[in-house]
């Protein structure tokens, strides 16, 4: 499999590292990078030795089967459906941006006419496969996600004693946390949908790891789950989880026999 990487953050470095470096993707590679910053491109070169681009229409021509988004909502919003007009599979982990009923139209649509899939990994949550079996016949009553962040991270400042910060549906959440609560909008896409998944977000002084839990109940019984993540140096936002779930997301491509 031959990998395109849109971005050159936390989650893209862990992912060339792991790929090209550490070679944990038996026969798939990172061929090719884009960035917009033509310093970081060079960089990139000289350390990876892979291809860096600046230009998304070189980028996409540089013989990848598949793309991976590692940053930002805005750019799933601005290169998601080039890439698939490409005929290229395409996996998303800023998801907040298919919080828009428009745009997930439009890409599924678009990647209904041409052959081609969207993939969204579980990022630093779990149990999607509950809530999206729950979902198969529609018998799914609620579903709820309370996140806990370091106040310094979620905030960039510091808070006495622990903040909710936020309180309503998933849909409110990403427009006001575009960099922290993407996995709201993946947790509401396999369930009840962005306007009936409530959200709560607390910045805690005291917190070291990133929290996620989800309850859900449903005809087929109720699930709690707790994820305590640590995260990433880099940019403690984001947990390892996510960016290990892209890998393994990867990973399900190159296999024959998927679990879940
Ligand atoms: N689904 C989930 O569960 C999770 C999703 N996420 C999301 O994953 C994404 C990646 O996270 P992470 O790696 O930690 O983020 P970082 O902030 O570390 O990296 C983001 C990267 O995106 C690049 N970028 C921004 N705008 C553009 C653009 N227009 N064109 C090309 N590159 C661009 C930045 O480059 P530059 O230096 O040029 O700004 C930077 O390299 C984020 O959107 C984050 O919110 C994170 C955790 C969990
Ligand atoms: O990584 C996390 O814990 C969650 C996160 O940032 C996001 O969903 O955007």
């Amino acid at each position: 499999m031959k990998i395109g990487i849109i971005g050159g953050g936390t989650v893209a470095t862990f992912l060339i590292k792991s790929i090209n470096v550490d070679q944990k993707l038996p026969g798939s590679l990172v061929e090719s990078v884009y960035l917009r910053k033509p310093e970081v491109a060079d960089e990139w070169e000289r350390t990876y030795g892979t291809r860096a681009f600046t230009d998304m229409e070189a980028f996409l021509s540089s013989g990848i089967d598949i793309v991976v988004e590692a940053a930002t909502v805005e750019v799933v919003r601005d290169y998601a459906e080039l890439v698939i007009s490409k005929r290229k599979e395409l996996v998303v982990i800023s998801v907040g941006a298919l919080v828009d009923p428009e745009l997930y139209g439009r890409l599924n649509e678009l990647c209904r006419q041409l052959g081609t899939k969207i993939y969204l990994p579980s990022g630093a949550i779990g149990g999607l496969d509950v809530i999206h079996s729950a979902m198969a016949l529609g018998q799914l009553d609620e579903v709820s996600l309370t996140t806990r962040k370091p106040a310094a991270s979620l905030l960039g400042r510091q808070v006495e004693v622990e903040e909710v910060v936020f309180f309503g549906t998933a849909t409110e959440a990403i427009s006001k946390f575009p960099k922290n609560i993407n996995v709201a909008i993946v947790l509401s896409l396999a369930g009840l949908g962005c306007d009936q998944t409530s959200v709560k977000i607390v910045a805690d002084p005291e917190a070291t790891k990133n929290t996620h839990c989800i309850e859900a109940v449903g005809s087929f019984g109720k699930m709690n789950i707790r994820l305590e993540n640590d995260p990433m140096p880099d940019n403690p936002k984001t947990s390892y989880l996510a960016a290990l779930s892209v890998l393994s997301t990867l990973k399900k491509q190159t296999e024959r026999i998927t679990i879940g």
